[in-house]
Formats: structure tokens, sequence, C-alpha cells
């Protein structure tokens, strides 16, 4: 089987994933055909109304669970059902709480490929990038929320994968703190441009964060329509006050209703 293909331009290609759970009459499809991309680079959100199987699409994605039909290509490799090539953040912060801050974040260094020296010097300068220098010999459980998530996304972004799943990040946090992290990450993110897959139950967060939103339908899932975020980058908050940023939000909105009335 052909493993690799040459000038395959996308960090991510899903091609008609299906995803059915259970046998004969109890069977569930999950998944009814997706197929999308992640291009080298390029930050997408996928929406989807409650339950539609986003979970489920990033198991299959990273390779925890095997699609019933299709494929998942991964910087133009056949990574069906195959794990260890994405980087994942999870809605909870997934830190090592017997490392300190500065541990955690070496230790992502260390697993990219520096050596201790060079990891230890590299987390310094991260620490004050992300504004967590006072931290750095301190273990998670004494971060705030918002302080672990942000150890937790930089983390995600030393990993040697080349693509992001970022799952839910800010869905545990109160609005004003999930304000300041989608800024943060933002800044962050144009940076240190890497490929994203971010999955938000929030329309003005994947607006204000993606180059681009796949909108799932109820489940069973289908691809409803894509977007292209029209902002120039960098970003700031002054987009919120753009007609289009409203304008794509009512867009959105109507097709993930019409999507829920539908299977209801
Ligand atoms: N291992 C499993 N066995 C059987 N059914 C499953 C399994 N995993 C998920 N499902 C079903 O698949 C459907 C989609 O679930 P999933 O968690 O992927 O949706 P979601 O879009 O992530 O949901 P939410 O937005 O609420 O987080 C649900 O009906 C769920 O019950």
């Amino acid at each position: 089987m052909e493993r690799e293909r040459k000038g395959f331009p996308s960090a991510l290609e899903v091609q008609r994933i299906r995803k059915s759970f259970g046998k004969g009459a109890a069977s569930k499809e999950v998944l009814a055909g997706l197929s999308f991309s992640v291009a080298d680079g390029e930050f997408v959100t996928i929406i989807g109304p409650s339950g539609s199987g986003k979970t489920t699409l990033f198991q299959v994605i990273g390779g925890l669970e095997p699609p019933s039909e299709g494929e998942v290509w991964l910087g133009g490799k056949a990574t069906t059902g195959e794990r260890g090539h994405i980087s994942y953040m999870p809605q909870q912060a997934s830190l090592l709480p017997w490392e300190t801050v500065a541990g955690n974040i070496a230790l992502s260094l260390v697993i990219s490929g520096l050596d201790r020296k060079e990891a230890k010097a590299k987390t310094k300068v991260w620490l004050e990038r992300i504004g967590l220098q006072e931290y750095a010999n301190a273990y998670p459980h004494v971060l705030s929320g918002g302080m672990q998530q942000r150890v937790s996304f930089l983390r995600a972004l030393l990993a040697p994968q080349p693509l992001m799943l970022l799952d839910e990040p800010f869905g545990a946090l109160d609005a004003l703190t999930r304000l300041q992290m989608q800024q943060w990450l933002m800044s962050i993110w144009e940076e240190n441009r890497r490929s994203v897959l971010l999955v938000t139950h929030s329309i003005e967060e994947a607006l204000f964060l993606s180059d681009r939103i796949v909108v799932l339908s109820a489940s069973p899932a289908v691809v409803l329509e894509e977007f292209i975020v029209p902002f120039e980058r960098p970003r700031d908050e002054a987009i919120w006050y753009d007609p289009r940023f409203n304008e794509l939000k009512q867009r959105i909105y109507r097709l993930l209703q019409e999507s829920a009335e539908g299977s209801g």
C-alpha cells in the first residue's frame, strides 16, 4: 500500500471517514462520511451540535478509535488507526503533577529532541513569554485553571508532532478568563504558526481564532459547510465589531439550528 505521497500539501486529510458503534440492529452511525483537510500552518475549527461526534472524530484522527471506513493522512502519510502522530490538548489540563511548571515545559522540549541544557534555557524563555516565570518552581496544582491551560497549550505547541488537536480547551474556564485565553493563544500562535484543529461550541471563539471553520451536522455527522474566515492577521478585538463577524456568526448559527431542528 502507498504509505507516502510526494508533494502532499496537507497537515491533515480526513477522507470519507465513517464510524459506527455497535453491531447489527443496535449499530449506531456517528460519522457519516466526513472529508476535510488542514493545510500546513492553518488554524481550522470544527463546530457541531452537541453529540454530533466531534470527540469521536478526534479519537479517529489520533488513532484511538479505528474508523469503520475511510482514511486519515497526517503530513502526507497514511496514519489511519495509528497513535502518536498528533499533539493533543484536552479540555482539562493534563500536566504531570510530580513535575514543576518548568519541568513540565522542559520535558516537552526534551521529547522534541533538545538536550537537557538547551531545554532548560528554552524553558526560561518560554516561561517569560507566557508570563509564568514566577511559577517556574511551583507544582501544577497551585496554578489557576487559566494558567494550567497556558502550560498545557505550550506543551502541545512544543511537542514534535506537526498537528495540534485542541479539544474544547477553554470549555471549563469562566467567560472572562476564556476571552483572555483566546487573545493569549492567538498571539502565541501567530508568532509560532502550527497546524491546528480546534473543537469548540463557541462560534465567536471559532471566528476569532480560525482561518477556516468546518460546520458539522447533527448526528450522524456530515460536513454541512466550510467557511473561510476573512480577517487579516495579526488579529485583535476590533474584529468583534466588524460587520462581517456578525454576518458570519448569524450564518453559522442558522446552519447549526437548522441541522439540530432537522435531526429532532
Ligand atoms: N464508545 C462508544 N460506544 C458507543 N457509542 C458511542 C461511543 N463513543 C461515542 N458514542 C456515541 O457517539 C455520539 C457522538 O459522541 P461524541 O462524544 O463524539 O460527540 P461530541 O460532538 O463530542 O459531543 P459533545 O459536543 O457533547 O462533546 C454520541 O451519541 C455517543 O453516545
